[in-house]
């Protein structure tokens, strides 16, 4: 079956650089895809974008290429609640990669056992309208109740202008919460202005944990300016290091690879590991960034 690609998309970088920063032992990608390959995995029907395929080899090699030792892959909207993909990847992983699934409402114990058994350790509930028709309420309570027993969690994808009018939903639910990409702050305002003093204090109050991800997505001073110092997202810096600062217990990192619905600007996956010093300025958060916090959270039991 042939896919066409959303017009305007760009495929993910071809020759990722070699990163600067080498990642401490154990370092884990939290936040990746793997797309298709829609030969074998088809994209659901209701999908509203159609990416590249960006399989399990081509995430595997990267995570190898960049000194990284595992992955958490993040069922994609492009596949709907079909997450053969993702399980095909966490099998043919040996144990080095954790899964974060999309479900329905009417999913069985039997189900959410056999994703279970592949290495899903959560659910992600999609809130970004130009991605999904987010399901009612009663849905995601539903999910949410279904799978508490296992343990899993849910990864929360919003954008910061609607979190006052879910935050009280957030906080109803009886799991672990996790934040996809800061939940979208405009970096184009003051980290200590009312909307992100109010997501932080959201973060405090849910106990929830942050991912300190996507600055290619955030930032309104554009791709990295190879300068010698390599900065890079220099707007995004602020908002990314005061939530390490503040919950640096409770922070996740991933490169988004293979980064879906960008149009004006591919990240190098290797710039963006050595984003993560300007982030995460000592030895002790980036540890607890790239593998404590997420060997705590998808691989307790080792
Ligand atoms: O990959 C991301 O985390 C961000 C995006 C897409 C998805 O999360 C998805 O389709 O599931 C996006 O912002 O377009």
């Amino acid at each position: 079956m042939w896919t066409e690609v959303t017009p305007g998309w760009l495929p993910w970088h071809p020759n990722p650089s070699e990163p600067a920063f080498t990642a401490p032992e154990g370092a884990v990608d939290a936040h990746c895809h793997v797309f298709g390959p829609a030969a074998e995995f088809p994209f659901a029907p209701e999908r509203k974008y159609t990416p590249v395929d960006a399989g399990k080899e081509q995430l595997f090699a990267l995570r190898d290429h960049l000194g990284l030792s595992r992955n958490v892959i993040v069922q994609a909207t492009c596949h709907g609640s079909d997450n053969s993909a993702l399980v095909d990847a966490l099998r043919a992983s040996g144990g080095r990669a954790r899964g974060v699934a999309s479900v329905t409402s009417d999913v069985t114990r039997e189900e959410l056992e056999r994703l279970h058994a592949a290495g899903v350790r959560g659910v992600r509930f999609n809130f970004v309208k130009r991605l999904v028709d987010a399901a009612p309420t009663e849905a995601l309570e539903t999910i949410a109740a279904k799978i508490a027993p296992l343990g899993w969690h849910v990864v929360l994808y919003f954008e910061a202008p609607d979190l006052p009018d879910l935050r009280d939903f957030f906080l109803s639910l009886p799991v672990t919460l996790v934040i996809d990409h800061m939940g979208r702050p405009d970096v184009g305002a003051d980290p200590e202005g009312p909307e992100f003093t109010g997501f932080l204090d959201f973060v405090a109050r849910s106990g929830a944990w942050v991912k300190v991800s996507c600055p290619e997505r955030l930032t309104r001073t554009g791709p990295p300016a190879l300068d010698g110092e390599q900065h890079a997202y220099t707007d995004v810096v602020p908002f990314a290091r005061k939530v390490v600062e503040t919950f640096p217990d409770r922070v996740l990192w991933g490169t988004d690879w293979p980064h879906p619905n960008l149009t004006d600007h591919m990240p190098d996956d290797g710039l963006l590991l050595d984003h993560v010093p300007q982030i995460a300025v000592t030895p002790e958060q980036r540890r607890a960034l790239l593998v404590d916090n997420p060997m705590r959270l998808y691989w307790p039991e080792e």
